[in-house]
């Protein structure tokens, strides 16, 4: 049978260490209830060496952890437990979390590839911060009182937590993710069943040994690590969860749409793919602008639902503003997460990196300019260097990579109608030092977020999602407490009595 944890070595930290591989059901690390053999194993993409196995949930070890979370719903948290209690318990995760930051990082970067030190100051730090964002909300989600009339009648809402979720991460923010789905869903009342991505499970599994600590009940959050058409489809699918949170592709979001739609109808929330735009026009700070356009694309090696992968500049500044950006994207290091110089690390599959070239390859042959990069990378792991093409149709097939498009417009009706051009709505950005324009442009383009001068920067308390195919609903602020309650309205009669019959 397999084991329920692994030793793993980091060796750029010296350490070694115990990390859990099992399902988490109950607050306990368990083997498959079926398939005990089934294993994921993991590999390190910035060395294509394994780093452990971890045990692949079946459907049946996702019947099991939906009962858990349903009893818990039933018994232990939904509404047995008061905001307060929520909000104690969000904030001692955040604790444990801050402790453990580094150990974390270290398994983040080892699983995933990102630069260590991103993964603990920004996806992490980030992550800390927005358990305790929802950790202030969970005693203040309230609902209201309605006057129906003066006399003898009034309503109120309560807004109760939905029930038992199944959430479906990706792997590029492995933990960001994991606490932007779990944190306002606890403070709300709800119980989890989490399906962490097959190529990055090992966080989720070191997080859920923090949540027994943290004193949550049993039951409450379960992870079950699964291949996505096993665990994520029979999650989608299944008819005692009541909602479903999903991050990923649109092709992948739609299914588990459908997969709701056909099963009990569950709530849905999909956070997808984008094919964002960015503008810049010649007022703009083009010096900053550059530097915004490089962290829209090569953030996280591009591997990002808002990378900012088409980039339109302004016919009188083009050729100036792509040698700046050109010079700016070089000084990129892209490189192994645990060398302290590497400001991205590798792609996070031998998968992601062989369609980022075939695209790369695909942009040559249909003679697009390659203003930078377009050279594989001899030796091992899963790199690809910043690559900037120009002279190309911007409206390229989504890729997760550090690749970005560049066009040219005359005017802003030109750039807003490029920038639109799309079925995606998810990110955009512009660059001008016109306020008017700025008020103008950000109005007109289709996205679930503008950045104005910046790009990329997100914060727990301003809401996020997609238009268009890019996704439903909004996570983070208080816009993604909607997402976790259901809201009743209780008629209360005081006073009035009914004449029968009428
Ligand atoms: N919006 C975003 O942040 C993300 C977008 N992507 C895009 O998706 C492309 C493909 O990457 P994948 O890892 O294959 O994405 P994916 O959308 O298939 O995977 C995301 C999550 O969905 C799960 N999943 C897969 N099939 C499922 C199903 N039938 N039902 C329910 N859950 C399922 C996966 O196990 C994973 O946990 C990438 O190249 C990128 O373009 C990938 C990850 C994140
Ligand atoms: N950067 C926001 C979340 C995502 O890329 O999936």
């Amino acid at each position: 049978m397999a084991s329920l944890s692994a030793r793993i070595v980091i060796r750029a930290a010296n350490r070694e260490l115990e990390i859990p591989t099992g399902l988490f059901i109950n607050n306990e690390f368990v083997p498959s209830a079926d398939s005990p053999n089934d294993l994921i194993h993991l590999v390190n993409p910035a060395t294509e060496e394994a780093i452990c196995s971890v045990t692949a949930g079946s459907v049946k070890d996702i019947d099991i952890a939906v009962a858990a979370a349903r009893k818990a719903f039933n018994t232990s948290w939904g509404k047995n437990v008061t905001g307060f209690e929520r909000s104690k318990l969000l904030n001692k995760l955040a604790d444990l979390m801050e402790r453990d930051q580094d150990i974390l990082a270290e398994v983040e970067s080892l699983n995933n590839g990102k630069p260590f030190k991103i993964a603990r100051d920004f996806d992490i730090g980030d992550s800390i911060q927005c358990l305790r964002y929802y950790a202030g909300w969970a005693d203040k989600i309230t609902g209201q009182t309605i006057e129906v009339d003066n006399k003898t009648k009034l309503a109120f809402t309560r807004h109760d937590p939905i029930g038992v979720c199944g959430q479906i991460i990706p792997w590029n923010y492995p933990i960001n993710m994991w606490a932007w789905k779990v944190a306002p869903a606890l403070a709300c009342g709800c119980t989890i069943v989490m399906k962490p991505s097959e190529l990055t499970p090992l966080t989720a599994l070191m997080l859920s040994k923090l949540i027994a600590e943290a004193g949550f009940p049993p039951g409450v959050v379960n992870t079950i690590p699964s291949l996505g058409s096993v665990g994520g489809a029979a999650l989608s699918a299944h008819m005692d969860v009541d909602k479903v949170a999903f991050t990923g592709s649109t092709v992948t979001g739609r299914k588990v749409m459908e997969a709701a739609a056909k099963s009990n109808l569950k709530k849905v929330s999909l956070e997808l793919g984008g094919k964002s735009p960015q503008l810049v026009f010649e007022s703009a700070d083009l010096e900053q602008a550059a530097n915004w356009a490089c962290l829209g694309i090569l953030y996280n090696t591009g591997q990002d639902c808002t990378a900012g992968s088409r980039l339109y500049v302004q016919d009188t500044i083009y050729d100036k503003f792509v040698s700046l950006l050109v010079s700016k994207a070089k000084e990129l290091v892209i490189g192994d997460g645990f060398d302290e110089k590497s400001g991205g690390g590798p792609l996070v599959s031998k998968t992601q990196f062989d369609k980022v070239w075939r695209y790369i390859e695909s942009g040559q042959t249909q003679g697009a300019k390659v203003a930078l990069g377009g050279q594989k990378r001899p030796g091992k792991g899963f790199f690809v260097d910043p690559t900037i093409f120009t002279d190309i149709n911007a409206n390229m097939d989504i890729i997760f990579g550090p690749v970005l498009a560049v066009g040219k417009f005359k005017t802003e009706e030109e750039a807003i109608s490029l920038a639109n051009d799309t079925s995606y709505g998810l990110g955009a950005g512009l660059h001008s030092n016109d306020a008017n324009q700025c008020m103008r442009v950000s109005s007109a383009l289709e996205a679930g977020t503008v950045w104005v001068n910046q790009y990329n920067l997100l914060n727990n308390n301003v809401p996020f999602g997609g238009k268009k195919q890019s996704g439903i609903g909004r996570e983070l602020g208080s816009y993604a407490l909607d997402e976790y309650t259901s809201v009743k309205a209780v008629h209360w009669n005081f006073g009035e009595k009914l004449d029968w019959p009428l």
